[in-house]
């Protein structure tokens, strides 16, 4: 079949969103109150990778609980892979956050009389009680971050880059949306962070949703979106600089 010119010159589809902020503002309760998150847009759609970098007290934890589900906000609508989870009861929010967002921690978390294998298979729990398929699975997402030497090392005898590798698998394990890692090289030297770095960009490239949420512009320049925080305000950043914040809205980004 031919195809007309301005068929072959058309756009591409945006690929879904898997994340949506629609006007989401957090405010802590207190005298005074604190307002964490001045109302906020933001769209992470599937492939993605973004990064939000902010100085300490910025609101980036208060971002990240939105964004993982863990907090409500306390105004706007929160849209996860097309689910509004704003007012969803909370044993709907944690199967939701437990099968499709894979986290990342400063702080491995990882069990310490486990194996590698183990503390992965655990989090597969979610979505199975098929032992079997907890052990191919972690096995799998063990291979994907290039420990499939050491399943059933400790984590005690793991170096700190070998052990975030573990924990993101972990995060992995379960094929989640979203991968949100928060502060993912803070415990690692610079050359071990680099290497960690790299894998998540190498998972990027292979089709995975990234979000890693910094205090470290170098970790942050890693991503093709950066968002800034500065107490609580969103903004866009671009190789270009900052770019204009919407008219409407000091959040939008
Ligand atoms: N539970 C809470 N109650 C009241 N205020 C809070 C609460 N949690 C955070 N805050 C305030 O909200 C603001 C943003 O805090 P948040 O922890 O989100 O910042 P952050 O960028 O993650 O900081 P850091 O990098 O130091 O962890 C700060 O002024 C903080 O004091």
């Amino acid at each position: 079949m031919i195809t007309a010119p301005e068929e072959r010159t058309r756009t591409a589809p945006e690929p879904p969103a898997v994340l949506r902020l629609d006007g989401c503002s957090k405010t802590y309760p207190g005298s005074p109150p604190v307002q964490a998150l001045h109302p906020a847009d933001l769209t992470v759609r599937a492939g993605d990778y973004l990064t939000v970098v902010g100085p300490s007290g910025s609101g980036k934890s208060t971002l990240l609980n939105l964004l993982g589900l863990l907090d409500r906000p306390t105004s706007g609508t929160l849209t996860f892979a097309g689910v509004d989870v704003a007012g969803l009861p909370e044993r709907a929010r944690t199967a939701l956050r437990g099968r499709r967002i894979g986290f990342v921690f400063q702080e491995f978390h990882l069990l310490p009389y486990r194996s590698a294998l183990e503390n992965v298979a655990l989090a597969r729990l979610y979505v199975t009680d098929r032992a079997a398929d907890r052990v191919r699975a972690a096995t799998d997402a063990l291979e994907r971050v290039g420990l499939g030497h050491r399943l059933d090392a400790s984590p005690t005898t793991l170096s700190g880059g070998e052990r975030q590798r573990v924990a993101i698998a972990r995060a992995l394990v379960n094929e989640p949306d979203l991968l949100l890692c928060d502060e993912p090289t803070g415990n690692l030297d610079s050359v071990t962070a680099a290497t960690v770095m790299d894998l998540l960009g190498d998972l990027n490239e292979a089709g995975v949703t990234v979000i890693v949420i910094t205090h470290d512009p170098a970790v942050a320049a890693r991503a093709h979106r950066r968002i800034t925080i500065l107490d609580g305000r969103l903004s866009a950043r671009d190789a270009s600089g900052v770019r204009p914040l919407g008219a409407e809205r000091t959040g939008t980004a």
